[in-house]
């Protein structure tokens, strides 16, 4: 049995994780954790009648073996660094980690002798994609990425453009940074700057979450796209990641690294 703590159980994605933990054998919701939330009735959220909910760190006080996080990007430091600090593997689904943070958690993970999953998108298509352009970029080093989302999405550019953008600038000939100078009329209007790699952002009533990947060249282009309809379409990179992480010695970025 998988005894596991959610984070942000009272958001979109959190009560997705939820009811997939609920729902799946083998895994058992032993706590749920939110600071905001006060005298919560376990009903109102579909929460067993023995899950403790917590409001605050110091509380937290019983035994889990995974911590599965969908809070906020403001949140998701100190609370991946509690988990490993408490021996509770986290699986991170929340976007918003620098790349520094990233760093320093991993070089936490393993002061703590501890192992764990940070993982930008749970979605097949989103690995797919974040595969292939990699592989792209050896051939077309020139991308620019444009990401839609809900209108709820309060962070920019999202996790997975970021890491995206990350993989291409690894994958792709060293390049000097974009530093041609634009005339931005509109200030923005060329987007964020990830080593040299234009991102965009978009924010619409009806979105869930998408990205496009745009590569240009000498006369050709090439466009690789992914769409998550669904919150659901993550929940079957969630039970993965949950069952995998176990079997991790350190903390790794990227679900592709527990698909078989
Ligand atoms: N990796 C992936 O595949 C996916 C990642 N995400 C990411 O997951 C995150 C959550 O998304 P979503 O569910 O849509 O957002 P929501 O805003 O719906 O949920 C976030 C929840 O976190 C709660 N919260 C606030 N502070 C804390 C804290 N310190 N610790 C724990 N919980 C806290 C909020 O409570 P309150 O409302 O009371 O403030 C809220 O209920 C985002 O970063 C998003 O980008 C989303 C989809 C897929
Ligand atoms: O907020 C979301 O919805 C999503 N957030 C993640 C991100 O920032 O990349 C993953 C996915 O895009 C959905």
């Amino acid at each position: 049995m998988i005894k596991i703590i959610v984070a942000g159980f009272n958001g979109s994605m959190g009560q997705k994780a939820v009811h997939l933990v609920n729902n799946t054998e083998d895994f058992k919701l032993v706590g749920v954790y939110s600071p905001l939330v006060k005298d919560l009735q376990p009903a109102s959220y579909d929460l067993p009648k023995d899950v403790q909910v917590f409001n605050d760190f110091s509380a937290i006080n019983i035994e889990a073996d995974v911590w599965i996080d969908f809070s906020t990007p403001k949140a998701v430091f100190e609370n991946t660094k509690f988990a490993l600090g408490h021996h509770i593997r986290p699986v991170v689904g929340t976007s918003g980690l620098t790349d520094q943070q990233v760093e320093d958690l991993k070089a936490y993970a393993k002061t703590q002798h501890m192992a764990g999953l940070i993982v930008p998108n749970f979605g097949i298509s989103a690995v797919l994609l974040m595969k292939f352009a990699k592989e792209a970029a050896k051939y077309f080093p020139e991308a620019e990425i444009i990401e839609m989302h809900h209108a709820d999405k309060t962070d920019a550019p999202s996790g997975t453009a970021l890491s995206t953008a990350k993989q291409i600038s690894e994958a792709r000939e060293p390049q000097a940074a974009d530093n041609k100078k634009f005339d931005e009329t509109l200030p923005g209007a060329r987007g964020g700057n990830y080593k040299g790699i234009r991102i965009h952002s978009v924010r619409l009533p009806g979105y869930v979450a998408h990205e496009q990947v745009l590569f240009g060249s000498e006369g050709e282009a090439l466009t690789i796209r992914q769409d998550s309809f669904t919150r659901d379409s993550f929940m079957k990179g969630v039970e993965i990641a949950v069952k995998k992480v176990g079997s991790l010695t350190e903390l790794v970025v990227g679900l592709e690294n527990v698909l078989s």
